[in-house]
């Protein structure tokens, strides 16, 4: 792996280098295809028409609905290609492992999308399910055997673990170059410090970012508020965003006035899982609105008897907000879009 990207580093500095048959056919894929979701602008990128200044909003306003569900499609439909032409070109098929742990519904949903939307792309997976008790060292020891395993490219851990595990402790052992979910502390640390690049991105940052660069909105020097502070999508939120030169703030429990920090929100991130907690008197006329909340309220007028709710006032950010995601069909498809992504990512990035 080491020896294959240096080799790789080289020829991107034009040396003469010696190659086997097979580091040709690794090589020549590595270098001919650019990492999938770039996190640049998309060809065919139309921006739709900037926030004018709030004067234009008063009363109500046309908010562009950011379609998070055809984008992902979209972006899937592109990953189905470029794992066939993997597979066509070095004969190599990129492989996710899911560890879950215990039975909580929500979570075991996830992991269903997660490896149906693998099978749809063409994308092997394994799935180890282990009890709600398990011990630190059973799931250690899974992880490791993943590690080796040279046909998994990516592993990653259903969040969130049993009480009793040490979350810290058991996503510090996943191997950093099949860290997909980006939850390693090393990938996490090198997304925070300047000059240092992660080898991934988390998954739902990753797709908030991807949604506000392919609907046309401008992060440098824009005030961003992220409301919530957790591991999975607050923090990297905040990282990635200042990667994109944004002014951050974060909102979160301890916060005076979280009303008033998000007022002054040309962005708005909420990933606080506070069901409506952004009113539409929150939010600052033409700000763009990314809700990544999904919670369950009981709702027997629906089949299933609830509907997911996001953390903004969806009704009240229409006609105030330029633009917003929906929930559902916002940021959660982008969630498994971009894991499809980074599992593509990693399997490039090795030789096996
Ligand atoms: N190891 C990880 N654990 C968790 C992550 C993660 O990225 N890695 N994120 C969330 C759960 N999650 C993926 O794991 C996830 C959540 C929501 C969706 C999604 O597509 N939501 C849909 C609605 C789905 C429904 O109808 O129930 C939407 O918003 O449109 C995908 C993935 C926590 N754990
Ligand atoms: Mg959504």
């Amino acid at each position: 792996m080491l020896l294959i990207a240096r080799k790789a580093l080289a020829l991107a500095h034009n040396k003469t280098i010696r190659l086997t048959t097979r580091e040709v056919h690794c090589l020549s894929s590595i270098l001919a295809s650019p990492p999938l979701v770039s996190l640049d602008l998309p060809e065919n990128w139309v921006p739709y028409s900037h926030p004018p200044s709030p004067v234009a909003f008063e009363g109500e306003h046309k908010t562009v609905v950011i379609d998070g569900k055809a984008i992902a499609e979209e972006i899937r439909t592109k990953i189905v290609s470029e794992v066939w032409k993997m597979k066509n070109d070095v004969g190599k098929v990129p492989g996710l492992a899911v560890v879950l742990v215990g039975e909580q519904r929500d979570s075991q949903t996830y992991v269903r999308n997660k490896i149906k939307a693998c099978e749809e792309t063409g994308i092997k997976s394994v799935l180890a399910e282990l009890p709600e008790d398990c011990t630190e060292g059973e799931i250690i020891s899974v992880l490791k055997k993943f590690n080796e395993d040279t046909s998994i490219h990516g592993v990653l851990v259903q969040l969130p673990l049993p009480q009793h595990l040490d979350e810290a402790k058991i996503l510090n052992m996943v191997r950093l170059e099949k860290d997909v979910d980006g939850f390693h502390p090393l990938n996490m640390g090198n997304l925070a410090m300047r000059g240092r690049e992660p080898l991934f991105v988390s998954c739902t940052p990753k797709g908030c970012v991807e949604l506000l660069i392919r609907a046309g909105v401008e992060l440098a020097g824009k005030n961003a508020v992220v409301i919530g502070r957790s591991n999975i999508v607050g923090l990297p939120m905040s990282l990635l965003l200042q990667r994109y030169d944004a002014t951050v703030s974060t909102v979160h429990a301890f916060s005076k006035d979280p009303e008033h920090i998000t007022k002054e929100a040309d962005i708005v991130v909420a990933a606080a899982g506070v069901p409506n907690l952004v009113r539409g008197s929150w939010l600052k006329p033409g700000a763009v609105v990314i809700d990544v909340g999904t919670c369950p309220v009981e709702d027997s007028s629906c089949e299933q008897g609830y509907r997911l709710v996001g953390d903004v006032c969806y009704e009240e950010a229409l006609g105030v907000a330029s633009a917003i995601t929906p929930v559902p069909g916002g940021v959660g498809p982008m969630t498994i879009a971009m894991l499809l992504c980074n599992t593509l990512d990693a399997a490039k990035r090795t030789s096996l």
